[in-house]
């Protein structure tokens, strides 16, 4: 049955989505990755669309920005269309030196300043953490490819325009990667309703440096993250 924002029905959505913040995002996965692909959600242009992956089956859906959206979208799907795992495939900003623009970041786990989580737990720290299997699934198929990845702690801010820069020195001081805003939600909205998420993240900017992609590029040129997390959730054993 439609929920208030997902005009689909049971059956309609796999049993694994990807999830951009960014719905063009969502519609150039689809475009370029997917066969026998048709669109399932439309309400608010958050564009989502289910389809097959080298035969297996997949949806891919724009999560909005900030942990507010995601995690409507995300319990919808979860609670009302059959869905088991989400991962989130997002940008984000660097703050760490080691870590560089386009370089590939896994939310191991997601600090966060949201107060979702208390809540959750009754106003105590949960340790908002990625399923163990799915990371593996990602490690294991980019350490095979030789490919480059950061796995460590991400931080999802309530605030994409941070005003106390201090913040970003305590980040880096306690070995956080890099900054986006709904990893700690999706790892929420997963262990209230006993699903699975995971949090794989192209470096959009970097926060050390002022280095910057256009926003033309975060939309349509994130193909080394999209095939890995394709490739390990789909194809490998
Ligand atoms: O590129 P997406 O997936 O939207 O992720 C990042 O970009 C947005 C901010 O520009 C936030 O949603 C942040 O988490
Ligand atoms: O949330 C985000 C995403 C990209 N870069 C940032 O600085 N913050």
């Amino acid at each position: 049955m439609p929920t208030p924002h997902i005009a689909a029905q049971m059956g309609d959505f796999a049993e694994t989505v990807l999830m951009p913040g960014d719905p063009l995002r969502a519609k150039m996965l689809a475009d370029t990755y997917l066969s026998d692909v048709r669109q399932v959600n439309g309400v608010r242009n958050m564009l989502g669309y289910s389809g097959l992956y080298q035969g297996r089956p997949v949806s891919v859906m724009g999560s909005g920005m900030g942990i507010p959206s995601l995690s409507i979208y995300a319990h919808e799907l979860f609670s009302q269309f059959g869905v088991e795992r989400i991962v989130r495939v997002g940008s984000c900003g660097a703050t760490q030196p080691h870590v560089r623009l386009g370089e590939l970041v896994i939310g191991m786990g997601a600090s966060t300043d949201s107060m979702v989580n208390r809540k959750r737990l009754g106003g105590f720290d949960f340790a908002a953490i990625a399923d163990y299997r799915l990371l593996e699934r990602v490690v294991r198929t980019a350490d095979a490819r030789g490919q480059k990845l950061h796995v460590g702690n991400v931080f999802s801010a309530d605030l994409f325009y941070e005003p106390d820069p201090a913040l970003f020195e305590r980040m880096q001081k306690m070995g956080i990667l890099a900054v986006e805003m709904e990893a700690a939600g999706l790892y929420g909205v997963a262990a209230e309703l006993g699903k699975q998420a995971l949090t794989v993240l192209t470096v959009s900017d970097h926060i050390l440096t002022g280095e910057k992609l256009s926003a033309q590029q975060r939309q349509d040129d994130f193909h080394d993250m999209l095939r890995l997390t394709l490739d390990a959730l789909l194809t490998t054993p």
